[in-house]
């Protein structure tokens, strides 16, 4: 793209430039900093203006990184990648690219200085002897969007609270991850934190499972009773998942937990109190199983009191890409592989539909990531990416302007996708910009694809 197509000034530039998350820095002939962007706080500690003006041997003579790049670069006059250490023990990869003037003279020296995540977490994987996975925010929730974040917002909220929350949303949306999420924001955090499926225990089991039994209580129950589920979660989070599953007798004694924290074992007669905060979550209709009078209306509105709802994916789609770069990151960390997917296939995943959400995008790179090559390309994504809103494109003479200049449109963006086979690369030929090729190569090309 030719600078006469920025359609920004110099302030958005250095608004875009301050948003990478590579540190970026300039130098002068001198080997005088004339340009750095806001990473070198996240790196050094250091604001801009305590580095600009600043030459290079000056701020690795106070330590700030080691080793230093940049005589080697005025000497060799070409590009030069090394591993840095940072002052806040940060491990860089940084590269930089001297720019020559006709004398053949350095004129500037352009830096980036990039985090080696993958370094770290390969050491602290030896180091740690394969419990690699501490070193990552397990309870992480991505998002970029921005009525999810304010879910997020509102969960830490309430965390702080005591307060009974009932999570909506359909399957795979991320509510055991908002479980999780309010748990470990909440002064419960070093308490257990303990799933119950309420559709996977057998309805006859789940009654001894929660409250536990006394001794005695029905045949072959042990000698010496049994202690709930419920009782072992003390001073921790118990998240009900699959609410709706629970059978009716249940619900009343599960209310009384909620109410009054109080409950008495099968069998028993003594009451026994509990210390437990209760997360609830179903992905089904609560009031309408109210009205067909298969779940109990109290329980209902004791539950739904604080209520947060899970957007399902397709209507989070800026969630897509984060998200999967975050599975194939962790699938390549699992199995041990370093396998890049192509532009075109993020493309397609982000147009697709995601009916089982998140869990289905997890598993389908999960699967990518074990049968595809290096590079997960379009011939490795399922036939059923391709189908969602398929269009059926049949030739016939046009009776419209409209319909000529479509017919135009659609036979030049086939034949660019025909013999470039990116959105890139089609973007470039036909001259516009990326975003609007991906679009039509979704609306013209799918039957290219399969
Ligand atoms: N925002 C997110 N960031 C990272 N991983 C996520 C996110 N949301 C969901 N996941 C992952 O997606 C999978 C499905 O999430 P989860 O089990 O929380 O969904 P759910 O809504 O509870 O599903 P169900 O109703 O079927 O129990 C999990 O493996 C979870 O780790």
């Amino acid at each position: 793209m030719s600078m006469s197509n920025l359609d920004f000034d110099l302030n958005t530039l250095v608004k875009i430039l301050d948003h990478s998350s590579d540190e970026i820095f300039v130098l002068d002939k001198n080997m005088k900093i004339i340009y750095v962007n806001d990473a070198c706080k996240k790196h050094y500690g250091l604001d801009k203006e305590d580095v600009l003006g600043k030459t290079s041997l000056d701020l690795v003579e106070s330590g700030y990184w080691t080793p230093s790049i940049f005589p080697e670069i005025f000497e060799k006059k070409a590009p030069i990648a090394v591993k840095q250490k940072t002052i806040l023990g940060a491990e860089l990869l940084t590269s930089a690219v001297p720019i020559l003037n006709e004398k053949n003279e350095v004129e500037v020296v352009v830096t980036t200085a990039r985090e080696m995540q993958s370094y770290k977490m390969i050491k602290a994987k030896e180091e740690s002897n394969g419990a690699a996975d501490q070193v990552e925010d397990p309870f992480a929730i991505i998002t970029n969007n921005e009525k999810m974040k304010n879910v997020l917002k509102f969960a830490q909220k309430v965390a702080a609270t005591n307060s009974t929350i009932l999570i909506l949303g359909e399957s795979g949306t991320g509510k055991s991850v908002l479980a999780q999420y309010i748990h470990e924001n909440s002064n419960r955090r070093n308490g257990p934190f303990l799933t119950i499926n309420c559709a996977a225990i057998p309805g006859e089991l789940m009654e001894s499972e929660l409250f536990g039994y006394t001794a005695g209580a029905f045949t072959n129950a042990s000698k010496s009773g049994k202690k709930g589920l419920i009782e072992s979660v003390e001073g921790g989070t118990l998240f009900l998942d699959e609410i709706g599953d629970m059978p009716l007798p249940l619900q009343a004694k599960m209310l009384q937990v909620i109410q009054d924290k109080k409950f008495i074992p099968v069998g028993g007669t003594k009451e026994k109190t509990v210390d437990i905060r209760i997360i609830a979550a179903t992905n089904k209709n609560l009031a309408e199983m109210v009205e067909n009078k298969t779940f109990r209306e109290d329980l209902y509105y004791r539950l739904n009191v604080v209520d947060v709802k899970m957007l399902p994916l397709r209507e989070r789609t800026e969630d897509i890409i984060p998200l999967t770069y975050n599975f194939l990151y962790k699938f390549n960390r699992i199995y041990e592989t370093n396998k890049l997917i192509t532009e075109d296939c993020l493309d397609w995943l982000a147009y697709y539909s995601w009916p089982g959400n998140v869990r289905q995008l997890e598993n389908l790179i999960e699967k990518l990531v074990i049968t595809s090559g290096d590079v997960i390309g379009i011939e490795d994504l399922p036939e059923g990416i391709f189908s969602h809103g398929k269009q059926q494109i049949e030739k016939t003479s046009p009776s419209s302007l409209n319909e000529a200049v479509e017919q135009a449109k659609r036979e030049m963006v086939r034949t660019s996708y025909k013999i470039n086979r990116s959105s890139r690369r089609v973007a470039a030929d036909l001259q516009i910009s990326q975003t609007q090729a991906a679009k039509l190569i979704r609306e013209y090309c799918q039957d290219l694809q399969e």
